[in-house]
């Protein structure tokens, strides 16, 4: 399961959840986390890690320069999300301005929302598939893939490029619905699916395990609402060492990592 991506609802938790996974597969090899999510500004802070100079989009001439590539494919009957990167890409290939960190942890940012009224966001989604479909992982490498809430990333197909989707389901009927959606997108595209809690207690782990099992999704871990999570985004903080680190090998036996 090289590339991994975790979704959910706004606030459920990907980004602590992707922090958390990160930490703990860096001790075991490679692990590059991409934010996909072009609103989102803290993750790296969460990492502890540098910002990247550039975005992935920077690299590729902005925003203008590949919406006018994507129009350019689309013209032509292609696929509009090849071409951008090179055949052979991989962890060792990355332009270094677009990552953050050191190996065994770096961080890339595909793009974010930069000016008012500059158009929607259709062409980071396009890089970021593209990006991650090309992207080969060797031994003992991961991808983490940060995305935005909801489920445009099915939508716009970044999980064509991905082997396994985490969702993050908090307390809330909506994370609830949101995991069944989420689970019949990702047997569209023939991918994994595991599904993981977050923020609950002692009430809300039982009850969210039996309404996901009644509509057939096991869980397979559970992270319990943390006061040291909370504070150290509150603070802007990295996130402790250490934390949940019983939950996130318990995670990652389950997927055989
Ligand atoms: N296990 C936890 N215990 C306590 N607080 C948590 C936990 N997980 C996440 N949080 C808090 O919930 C908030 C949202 O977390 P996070 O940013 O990881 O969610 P997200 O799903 O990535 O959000 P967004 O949709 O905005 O990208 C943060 O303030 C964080 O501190």
């Amino acid at each position: 399961m090289p590339k991994i991506m975790i979704c959910g609802r706004g606030g459920s938790g990907k980004s602590t959840l992707v922090t958390l996974l990160a930490r703990a597969l860096a001790e075991r090899g490679k692990v590059l986390v991409v934010d996909t999510d072009e609103s989102n500004l803290g993750l790296h802070k969460m990492l502890g890690l540098s910002t990247p100079a550039m975005t992935l989009m920077g690299c590729l001439g902005g925003k203008p320069a590949v919406r006018e590539k994507l129009l350019a494919s689309l013209q032509k009957k292609g696929d509009e999300s090849t071409g951008f990167f090179a055949d052979g890409l991989n962890l060792a290939s990355l332009p270094p301005e677009c990552t953050g960190g050191e190996w065994p942890l770096r961080f890339l940012r595909i793009g974010k929302i930069e000016r008012s009224m500059e158009g929607c966001a259709c062409p980071m989604g396009a890089v970021a598939r593209s990006f991650l479909k090309q992207l080969r992982v060797g031994q003992d490498e991961w991808v983490l893939v940060d995305t935005e809430a909801g489920v445009e990333h099915f939508g716009r197909g970044v999980v064509e490029g991905v082997d396994l989707v985490v969702i993050v389901v908090d307390p809330s009927h909506e994370a609830v619905l949101l995991a069944e959606r989420a689970k019949a997108l990702t047997a569209e595209a023939g991918k994994d699916f595991v599904v993981v809690l977050n923020k609950t207690d002692a009430a809300t782990e039982p009850f969210l395990r039996r309404e996901l099992s009644a509509k057939g999704i096991p869980v397979r871990s559970a992270f319990g609402f943390s006061p040291e999570i909370m504070e150290a985004n509150l603070t802007g903080n990295p996130l402790p060492a250490g934390n949940c680190q019983e939950q996130v090998n318990e995670l990652l036996a389950s997927l055989a990592i």
